[in-house]
């Protein structure tokens, strides 16, 4: 180059080119007006073949290059699906969780963060389409979280919530894990087996339980917290009891081998019954607490037919608790003799609704052969209500009465809410509770009423609850005697 004299000094003049530099300038002419009568060449053939070969010849060559171009790629892609069949995906939640952990450290450059009122640490999570690089023992990987929308079926949204299909998910979440295929066996073997034992001691570490609601015939997947600060050592419940229940509980956990002796599936089933306020749901509550089991609260008066309730219950993960509140009259559950006199309804037809039957069959039969160590628990407060069926020995292990306050009982809410195990007014009160019906809620929200004041404050309080319903229990039975005199 030189420079021109009458630009000045930034304008430059190329040189003229030398025979060598021609020769290569025409060498690339060459090269490109072949490429682009090649690349002409292809679209007239493809115009061509288009228009002459057949689709199934077409698909095959299309499928041939398809082949040979996925041969030449050294990538393997391995996609994680949030469900599998039904249930979750224990190999997407423990990447969830694993890469929540990863991602905070990485250089990824959209994340999720949130957090609900009960969480003590941020949940942070990739973004959708997000990618994020991870290595290994010297293996390259790389995460992408893909969500994909799809459209509800048309079942659905008619408003047929009869099509248990029609509940499928509005969105697919999965994970992509993209790294050479030389090192496939590493990452089957050792990278995923060991994302699962990284997921699971996040889980333990976090300790924290679930509760899982039903949403549109599915499970919630924004699932709450569950913080219920209940305990077998806060629950007031009769001493003996309490001990039975909590050796129940860690038997059945420590139960594998045998259940597996005995050929029958790793579940435990309780009935608990007894008045409003008797602390049914406190148990719930301990239980899970005791057990670290996530609980699936199921309300039956929202479920259309068995068909829904079998997708809902095969979703559900083991270690896990089932909950049916109040199962008496959640639903108008037929009894076996009804079911049995509308035999001839066609099969269709009975699966339109949920049946005691439906619900029985499938806990026993299906549910019991998928998933393990998984609880079940019905309350009522109308234990003589309920269908033999349910009551059967056998069905539901362990019957558990939860009823008024007894002295035990009394006891054990005096020493939890106010601290103290003697008292001049002790005696006083227990002897009043001998004598009238009070649940332990009553009794837990007059010792709290007074708190500020101290034991005796509390104490008088109580005492003067208890002594309004003697009087009022003395009235109502002073009343039916004189009714029945009446009457005679
Ligand atoms: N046995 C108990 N021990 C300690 N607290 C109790 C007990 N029973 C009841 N309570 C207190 O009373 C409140 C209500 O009790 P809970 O909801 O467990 O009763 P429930 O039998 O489930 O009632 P319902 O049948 O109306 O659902 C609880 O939040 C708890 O504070």
């Amino acid at each position: 180059m030189m420079q021109n004299q009458f630009m000045g000094r930034s304008c430059k003049v190329r040189a003229k080119p030398s025979a060598a530099a021609y020769q290569k300038m025409s060498k690339a002419k060459i090269a490109l007006s072949t490429a682009a009568s090649i690349a002409a060449s292809a679209m007239l053939i493809r115009s061509i073949a288009n228009e002459i070969l057949p689709s199934g010849i077409q698909d095959y060559f299309c499928s041939g290059l398809h082949r040979v171009s996925r041969y030449m790629s050294s990538q393997l892609t391995i996609v994680i699906e949030e469900f599998k069949g039904l249930s979750i995906n224990q190999v997407f939640e423990a990447a969830h969780l694993y890469l929540g952990v990863r991602t905070n450290a990485a250089s990824t450059q959209r994340l999720r963060v949130g957090k609900t009122e009960n969480e003590k640490t941020l949940e942070i999570t990739l973004d959708r389409n997000e990618e994020f690089f991870d290595v290994y023992e010297n293996v390259k990987l790389k995460w992408r979280f893909v969500c994909l929308q799809v459209q509800a079926p048309a079942a659905f949204r008619n408003g047929n919530m009869g099509d248990y299909n029609a509940s499928l998910r509005s969105e697919v979440r999965q994970y992509e894990l993209s790294f050479h295929n030389k090192h496939k066996d590493t990452v089957l073997n050792v990278y995923l087996p060991h994302i699962l034992e990284k997921a699971n001691a996040i889980k333990k570490e976090s300790n924290v339980i679930k509760l899982h609601t039903v949403n549109y015939d599915r499970w919630d997947a924004n699932d709450t917290i569950f913080k219920h600060p209940m305990t077998f050592k806060s629950l007031a419940l009769d001493a003996e009891l309490k001990e039975d229940l909590v050796e129940d509980l860690d038997n059945f956990m420590n139960g594998k081998e045998y259940y597996e002796r005995i050929g029958r599936s790793w579940k435990r089933g309780y009935l608990l019954y007894g008045p409003p306020g008797t602390g049914k749901s406190s148990l719930i509550a301990a239980m899970a607490n005791h057990l670290k089991f996530d609980i699936y609260d199921l309300d039956l008066t929202g479920i259309q037919s068995n068909s829904d309730l079998r997708v809902l219950l095969l979703s559900m993960p083991s270690q896990s608790i089932l909950v049916i509140e109040d199962i008496d009259c959640s639903i108008k559950l037929q009894n076996r003799e009804s079911e049995d006199s509308s035999k001839n309804q066609s099969e269709n037809q009975r699966d339109d609704k949920v049946t005691l039957s439906g619900l029985l069959n499938f806990i026993d039969g299906l549910w019991s052969c998928c998933g393990e160590k998984r609880i079940i628990i019905f309350t009522t407060n109308h234990k003589e209500k309920l269908d033999p069926a349910l009551l059967r020995p056998g069905r539901m292990d362990m019957h558990i009465p939860m009823s008024y306050c007894n002295t035990s009982v009394f006891e054990q809410l005096v020493f939890n809410y106010l601290g103290i195990s003697h008292h001049h007014l002790l005696e006083q009160i227990q002897e009043l509770i001998m004598e009238v019906e009070v649940t332990p809620a009553e009794v837990a929200g007059e010792l709290m009423k007074r708190k500020c004041g101290g034991a005796d404050i509390s104490l008088q309080g109580l005492s003067k609850f208890l002594q309004a319903k003697k009087t009022e229990k003395i009235k109502r039975k002073t009343n039916m005697k004189w009714m029945s005199l009446a009457a005679q």
